[in-house]
């Protein structure tokens, strides 16, 4: 058990009323006193205020060794912050130093990290001035349920009782605390709503910061049954995803409450970009392209959300410029751009069968995928040598990993100037370009379209999930064919 304490007032109440046994926690599986022996005291000196600083180090010292509590003092120094980020950063590093006593202790007494917990001594007057300053920055319910009671193995014990019930308590037990005079400076939004918004709003409601409260822990409850509901709903939608990508059916999307729809967005932005701070202008202007169906909009952290081709894509940088280059062995997979696998293997025509009624059947099968047949005597083998390969696959043997003397197909993606002859066309050929561009292929997508080739450079048999090559294709007298699979990752 780590008690968080900063050396002001709330946090000696806690670590006194902890030590008193004066303290339940109800971590989400009902209400535990805490045991004396389990305490163990954080605190983390950001040397902000100077001398100050470490007047609170010196006071969280003298009041553990008082108490008998074990403590582990944390260090942190930040540099080139503003405001709003020093805040954000000193609790990122307060947070991060609390896991990592965790885990030590954890380590040391043998005991599953999941049994700890960490106490913080944060108030009902703490959540209804976070409620005040989400509402006067605006916000959904999200913001508006404040300071969650509990959140992992973080627990907020005091969340019932408010900052003036804790000072009094302290005063009657004669135990002082440290002032952080930054406290006053109404420059600062927390402040002003402390110090000027809640005195007032106490003249009407005394008790305002624990209705503040129910309504935080009714918005918390509402707001984790709309995410829930949110999930499911873009879980129903999503056609594709893989890492800095999500494709989502716009139509499904444009169907959805709207309430859920913003979520959604939320969410599948979240999945590719967890940094990403999404405001309510960014989500009003993606589903405002959904009801449009079309046009982008950028997004936090670089990501792009686009509607094409009745799809509304979101994509990371990095993923608009990945397109998976490499070998492809012959039976083999390799993933590519998209969250989605490309998967080779050999298929034997049976004596006395008809390779392109065969062929035209495994295409039929592809269920949630795309298949290719080619005819494997097209990729310029020996009938010899792929009949033995095949036998290797049939057993199972290393040899039939395809690799250097394997067969193996290239895949890349479009180039410049690629010109294919597409099955169906006669041997006509045609630019790579124009093909994807009729396929309809979002444009943000084609960088990413998997070309598999013969060899570097070499001819086109497939684009995949686009079109096969006439080149390549099964003839009544092909003996070995090579089927050739492209599914989302996941998919069976
Ligand atoms: N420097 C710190 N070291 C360890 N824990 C801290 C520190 N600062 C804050 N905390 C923890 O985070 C909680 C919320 O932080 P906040 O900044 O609101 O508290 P505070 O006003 O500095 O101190 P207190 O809550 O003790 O009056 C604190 O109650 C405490 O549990």
């Amino acid at each position: 058990m780590v008690l968080m304490v900063s050396g002001g007032a709330d946090s000696t109440a806690l670590t006194l009323m902890a030590c008193t046994g004066e303290l339940d926690i109800d971590d989400g599986r009902g209400c535990a006193r805490i045991a004396r022996e389990r305490l163990h005291v954080l605190h983390v000196n950001h040397h902000l205020r100077g001398e100050a600083s470490d007047g609170d180090e010196a006071f969280v010292r003298d009041l553990c060794e008082r108490l008998g509590l074990p403590l582990c003092v944390e260090h942190a120094h930040f540099a080139d912050l503003d405001g709003r980020n020093l805040e954000a950063a000193a609790r990122d590093v307060r947070y991060a130093a609390a896991r990592r006593y965790v885990r030590e202790l954890s380590r040391q007494s043998g005991t599953p990290r999941t049994a700890a917990r960490i106490l913080t001594a944060h108030t009902a007057s703490d959540r209804a001035e976070t409620f005040f300053m989400n509402a006067i920055k605006g916000s959904g319910a999200a913001g508006l349920s404040s300071i969650p009671r509990r959140r992992n193995i973080i627990v907020r014990p005091l969340m019932d009782r408010t900052h003036g019930e804790l000072v009094r308590y302290l005063q009657v037990a004669g135990q002082p605390w440290r002032e952080d005079e930054s406290n006053r400076d109404t420059s600062y939004l927390r402040n002003f709503v402390r110090h000027r918004l809640m005195p007032l709003a106490a003249e009407r409601n005394p008790g305002v910061a624990r209705s503040v409260g129910a309504a935080c822990d009714i918005l918390g409850d509402e707001d984790a049954f709309m995410s829930q509901l949110a999930a499911t709903a873009l879980r129903s939608c999503t056609r594709r995803e893989g890492s800095g990508l999500v494709v989502l059916d716009a139509a499904r999307l444009a169907a959805a409450e709207v309430a859920i729809a913003r979520r959604m967005v939320r969410l599948a932005v979240k999945r590719i970009a967890p940094e990403a701070r999404l405001e309510m202008r960014h989500v009003e202007a993606v589903l405002a392209c959904v009801a449009a169906g079309e046009g982008s909009v950028a997004l936090p952290e670089g990501v792009d959300a686009r509607i094409e081709f009745g799809t509304l894509s979101f994509r990371t940088p990095t993923e608009r410029e990945r397109a998976a280059t490499g070998w492809l062995p012959v039976p083999g997979s390799m993933a590519v751009a998209g969250g989605r696998v490309l998967e080779s293997a050999f298929v034997r025509v049976p004596e006395g069968h008809d390779a392109v009624s065969l062929a035209r059947g495994l295409s039929a099968e592809a269920g949630g995928g795309t298949v290719a047949v080619i005819d494997a005597a097209a990729l310029g083998y020996a009938s010899r040598d792929l009949q033995r390969l095949a036998e290797d696959q049939r057993w199972g043997a290393s040899a039939a990993q395809g690799g250097a003397d394997g067969v193996r197909l290239w895949v890349d993606g479009p180039a410049a100037g690629d010109v294919m002859c597409p099955l169906g066309m006669q041997g006509r050929s045609k630019k790579l370009s124009d093909l994807i561009n009729e396929a309809r292929v979002p444009l943000a997508e084609r960088a990413g379209v998997p070309v598999v080739r013969s060899s570097p450079g070499g001819a086109i048999a497939w684009v995949a999930g686009v079109r096969a090559d006439e080149r390549f294709k099964c003839t009544p007298t092909s003996s070995m064919l090579v089927k050739l699979t492209i599914r989302p990752i996941g998919d069976v």
